[in-house]
């Protein structure tokens, strides 16, 4: 990972400790192990897709390391994912539009993102073919541009099928906090695998984005353990997902005008509850978003997103499900 984020050469293909890992195009890597384990899952690791979000490329970065150290034996075949190169380099969201909002098939805008939204999509479409008679599972690993009452927490794509209750289990043993179901398709990249290959998969919040080389890991190391499990293919370590709480989305608050703004503060975490009738956004457009008879969390708020894009999501708690 660093090699490719220094413009390192890399060979296709390199031996490593119990396996082989392939570079199959700019920072796109897969390891293939010698031995898979039985039950392991076919495991796609997605980082970097906002390009200013770094603790996660930092915590893959050490798993990749400690493979090639033999610190984590390779079980199971792992895709990983440095997402917006570009954008990385330049320590920014994105160069000229969001690429997480460009997954999907009918994709035809031209440019720097939707051209890697499609080497992307492929990469996982080849690598799904590959491994075919395992489960795929991806995790696509983001850090919030504000604080959050949550400060880890996962958004679960919109689906026709639920979440296999392992997840639950792991991911609060990950110490992951809360649960955002989306309430209709957001065309991101989790939500790609879910949608197209009926993965299980999700956009992992870890905190805060901040600088490389200004991110606390220690909070992320029980996260690092549930991908040292995975990579391992062993069954990861689960906890009582009572722990957590549950959230879905029950409207998205969009930018249609030049003209709009968030009636809150620019600073507010995200899951900060508003009471009925609280005025939220103003659009020139649009007019005003209140909320309506019930309380309701504000998510991912951000008056500077593109016109027509999405500037905050407005969520309910629901109770958790049933394992
Ligand atoms: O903190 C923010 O406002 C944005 C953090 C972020 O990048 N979130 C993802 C969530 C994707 C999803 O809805 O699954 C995004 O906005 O792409
Ligand atoms: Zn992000």
């Amino acid at each position: 990972m660093t090699a490719t984020l220094e413009g390192r050469a890399l060979p296709e293909t390199q031996p490593i400790a119990n396996g082989s890992l392939h570079h199959l195009g700019p920072g796109i890597l897969e390891l293939i192990p010698d031995h898979p384990n039985e039950q392991a899952r076919a495991c796609i690791f997605s980082v970097g897709i906002h390009g200013n979000e770094t603790a996660p490329i930092e915590l893959l970065d050490t798993c990749l390391t400690k493979v090639m150290e033999e610190r984590i034996a390779l079980g199971a075949p792992v895709l990983m994912i440095l997402g917006n190169l570009e954008a990385i380099h330049a320590g920014q969201r994105f160069i000229t539009t969001n690429l997480n909002r460009l997954f999907r098939r009918d994709l035809t805008e031209a440019g720097k993102e939707p051209d890697r939204a499609r080497e992307l999509m492929t990469s996982v479409d080849d690598f799904r073919q590959r491994h075919g008679e395992r489960s795929v599972l991806h995790y696509d690993l983001h850090t919030a541009i504000r604080d959050s009452r949550y400060p880890r927490f996962v958004v679960s794509p919109f689906a026709d099928t639920p979440v296999e209750p392992a997840q639950w289990h792991w991911l609060t043993a990950a110490d992951i906090q809360a649960v955002l179901h989306q309430h209709q398709h957001s065309w991101t990249f989790s939500h790609y695998t879910r949608h197209y290959h009926g993965g299980q998969a999700f956009t992992l919040e870890l905190g805060r984005a901040l600088p490389f080389g200004h991110n606390d890991l220690a909070p992320l190391a029980p996260m690092g353990d549930l991908l040292t499990a995975l990579i391992e293919g062993r069954e990861p370590r689960g906890a009582d997902p009572s722990r957590m709480r549950f959230f879905r989305v029950e409207q998205e608050v969009m930018r249609h005008a030049r003209d709009f703004r968030l009636c809150f503060a620019d600073d507010t975490p995200n899951f900060t509850e508003f009471a009925p009738g609280t005025l939220l956004a103003e659009d020139a457009h649009a007019g005003e978003t209140r909320v309506g008879d019930h309380s309701l969390g504000v998510v991912f708020p951000n008056a500077d997103v593109e016109v027509g894009a999405r500037a905050a999501l407005l969520v309910k708690n629901e109770e958790p499900p049933e394992v």
